[in-house]
């Protein structure tokens, strides 16, 4: 009987993330009368050295996955769980998302002091994100708001709400959501104030593009509406370059299903300017998601706005 062995982070987020995917694979093992077993192998990355710094400075794509990579190349684990913001558009050879299940909220959302919402933020409030995108977006919403770096992993953001002066925090609702922490979240932001980063609130599941044993039991594991829509927000990744650290989000959703034929989604990308203040956002409706992404973003590099990413691309 073969053991998958299964690489994650050490993250109180991606332990929790990785066991509930093993959960989730065991019952779809059952299910199909497949018989592996799970072991978990815990890698350390040069995102989680580095949480203290500020990553956009340090630059690099894919911090928080190239030793997983890594691994998984020499066959010292055979699959990952990875937050899809945190997977670069362009995967290194002989690897794969062989699984994207289905999508978690993928809304940003705010944690507060006073337990109020942002329209309720006192004048000049400090709010802490770690991630230009929301940056930008906020101050295009709220100029009077002092919006500040804040890093670590979800736990320590929340710590320095309580103990550094913070007014609010901006996290990924899926994240709390995962680790049972819904109850803090005060105020979700709408998609239309806060576009989330591409694939936020999705997990992808990657492998060895020849391992075709686990990539069978991962294609059970595919939610079929969250692969179109995560594939038109990565196609807009790709063609404007981007990384987690460029401040553009992107959001796709199935409107009309159809019973999977001929779906129709929406995508919706944006380029910000974390210091102008300033966002650019353009949608379009169709149902090719490689060529929506990519169309959503020629429509914004015609209006000028990729020359702000330029300074970001690491
Ligand atoms: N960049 C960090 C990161 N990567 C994935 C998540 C959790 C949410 C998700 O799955 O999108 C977070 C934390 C956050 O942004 O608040």
């Amino acid at each position: 009987m073969r053991t998958i062995i299964v690489g994650t982070r050490q993250s109180a987020l991606a332990l929790t993330q990785t066991q509930h995917v093993i959960d989730e694979l065991k019952e779809l093992c059952k299910q199909h009368g497949l018989s592996y077993q799970f072991e978990t192998k815990k890698i350390v990355t040069k995102g989680d050295q580095i949480l203290n710094v500020t990553l956009s400075k340090v630059g690099g794509k894919g911090l928080f996955v190239k030793e997983i990579e890594q691994a998984m190349m020499n066959g010292e684990i055979d699959i990952a769980v990875h937050s899809m913001k945190d997977v670069p558009a362009v995967l290194p050879e002989g690897l794969m998302i062989g699984a994207v299940p289905k999508r978690e909220d993928p809304r940003d959302c705010l944690i507060t002091k006073s337990g109020k919402g942002l329209d309720d933020l006192p004048e000049g409030a400090k709010v802490g994100t770690s991630s230009l995108r929301r940056m930008a977006q906020l101050k295009a919403y709220r100029a009077d708001l002092n919006v500040e770096w804040i890093r670590g992993n979800i736990d320590s953001r929340i710590k320095k709400l309580e103990n550094e002066d913070f007014d609010a925090i901006v996290l990924a609702a899926a994240g709390l959501k995962r680790m049972g922490w819904e109850d803090r979240i005060h105020h979700y932001l709408p998609v239309d104030i806060s576009l989330p980063a591409v694939g936020q609130g999705a997990l992808g599941i990657e492998c060895r593009a020849d391992d075709m044993q686990v990539r069978e039991l991962l294609a059970l594991y595919n939610d079929h509406q969250t692969v179109l829509a995560v594939a038109a927000e990565r196609s807009f990744l790709s063609a404007l370059n981007g990384g987690c650290q460029v401040p553009i989000g992107a959001y796709a959703e199935v409107i009309d299903w159809n019973e999977g034929l001929e779906p129709k989604l929406k995508v919706t990308g944006l380029i910000g300017d974390p210091e102008k203040h300033q966002v650019w956002k353009e949608a379009i409706e169709g149902n090719v998601p490689d060529e929506m992404g990519k169309a959503v973003a020629e429509r914004l590099i015609k209006q000028g706005a990729d020359r702000i990413l330029e300074q970001y691309r690491g």
